[in-house]
């Protein structure tokens, strides 16, 4: 089966919802930042772009359509919120018309509906959109790396992914680093099932078929890891870089935008333990997943690939590793090291 339509359409939507981020990150105010009951910041920018990825999915498809996304309306229908929401639909209104793509004007409520469309549990049958509106608020917040990730499950499978990278460097960040010195940033990412994974500029010149590194010695090899210490254990990491006898300092960078880097070579090896109790939401690594499959294998801390099948959650033992084929078995053996070195003595 093919996914042409649906990935032109995941496309036109990751990138338009980009520019959207785009836009407010440079206007970032603190007045943006919201605090939700977990306490992640969510901005109009998060609003913004699952409104507008499912009014365009919508608009493309004409077709029911299902999508499990992170963030809901709940906090925008409260008193006081009108003024935020109106905000919201500015922006949603801006980034839809102002290069032509669409003649709309949503109302607020439009906004808010399309922003709940997105509460699909998703499941082992049929199709589900997949959406991370922003991933890696931090990075945002912050001005470095977040993604606009977006992929379709089909029976539990990812079959399409699409990661729009707005400020990650077009060349690799092993030469210039995350912060591009000419500013020739914004990549997007995108596979379909068995098709290879290609790279294209944000600004939409024409797409470059990509690979994993195919590095075999780990000598060789440099790895990824959340900035934030608060997602991802730094010291597991290290003595599991340690123990594969990675020789490189780890690259510590933000969001999805680690599979985008990882699926054209920039480095070797992604490395994700959170700490104990945290669990793993399928938008976070399903576009990922699907980039870096052109050369990469995605498994969980014992070997086993991600199940996307079973709703929002992934049920996974300990952590998330990525790497090539070639080094996945010593990667695997030095991760089960290091974790029962650290496990607590009983
Ligand atoms: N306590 C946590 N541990 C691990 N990941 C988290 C935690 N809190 C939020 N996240 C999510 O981890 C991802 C970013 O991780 P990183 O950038 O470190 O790879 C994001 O999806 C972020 O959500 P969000 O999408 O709201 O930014
Ligand atoms: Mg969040
Ligand atoms: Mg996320
Ligand atoms: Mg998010």
């Amino acid at each position: 089966m093919s996914y042409h339509k649906e990935l032109a359409a995941a496309k036109k939507a990751a990138s338009l919802a980009a520019r959207l981020c785009q836009n407010v990150q440079k206007a970032l105010l603190q007045s943006d930042v919201q605090s939700k009951t977990d306490k992640t910041p969510v901005t109009v920018a998060d609003y913004g772009s699952q409104a507008l990825v499912s009014f365009v999915l919508q608009q493309e498809l004409r077709a029911e359509f299902s999508l499990v996304a992170e963030e809901d309306s709940k906090d925008l229908r409260k008193d006081g919120a009108q003024e935020i929401v109106e905000r919201i639909t500015k922006l949603v209104n801006y980034s839809l018309t102002s290069d032509g793509s669409y003649n709309v004007t949503l109302s607020t409520e439009d906004v808010l509906k399309a922003i709940d469309s997105g509460r699909s549990e998703g499941g082992s049958q049929g199709q589900h959109w997949v959406l991370d509106p922003i991933d890696g608020t931090k990075g945002f917040l912050r001005g470095d790396q977040y993604a606009i990730a977006l992929a379709l499950l089909d029976g539990g499978k990812v079959v399409l992914g699409v990661l729009a990278c707005p400020n990650l460097p077009l060349t690799s960040l092993k030469d210039a680093g995350q912060h591009s010195p000419n500013n020739e940033v914004g990549c997007l990412f995108f596979a379909e099932v068995g098709g290879g994974t290609y790279m294209q500029p944000l600004d939409g010149s024409s797409a470059v078929k990509v690979q994993v590194s195919a590095v075999e010695n780990p000598e060789e090899a440099s790895f990824f890891e959340s900035y934030e210490a608060a997602h991802s254990m730094h010291d597991l990491t290290s003595l599991i870089a340690q123990k594969l006898g990675v020789k490189a300092p780890p690259v510590r960078i933000d969001s999805q935008a680690k599979y985008g880097a990882l699926s054209r070579g920039d480095g070797a090896i992604y490395l994700r333990f959170p700490h104990k109790g945290y669990r793993e939401k399928i938008w976070d690594h399903a576009a990922g997943c699907i980039v870096v499959t052109a050369g990469g294998v995605v498994t969980d801390a014992a070997g086993q690939p991600l199940d996307f099948s079973k709703g929002k959650h992934l049920d996974v033992d300990t952590g998330i590793i990525v790497t090539n084929q070639k080094l996945m078995p010593l990667l695997l053996n030095a991760v089960k090291e290091s974790l029962k070195e650290k496990a607590p003595s009983s």
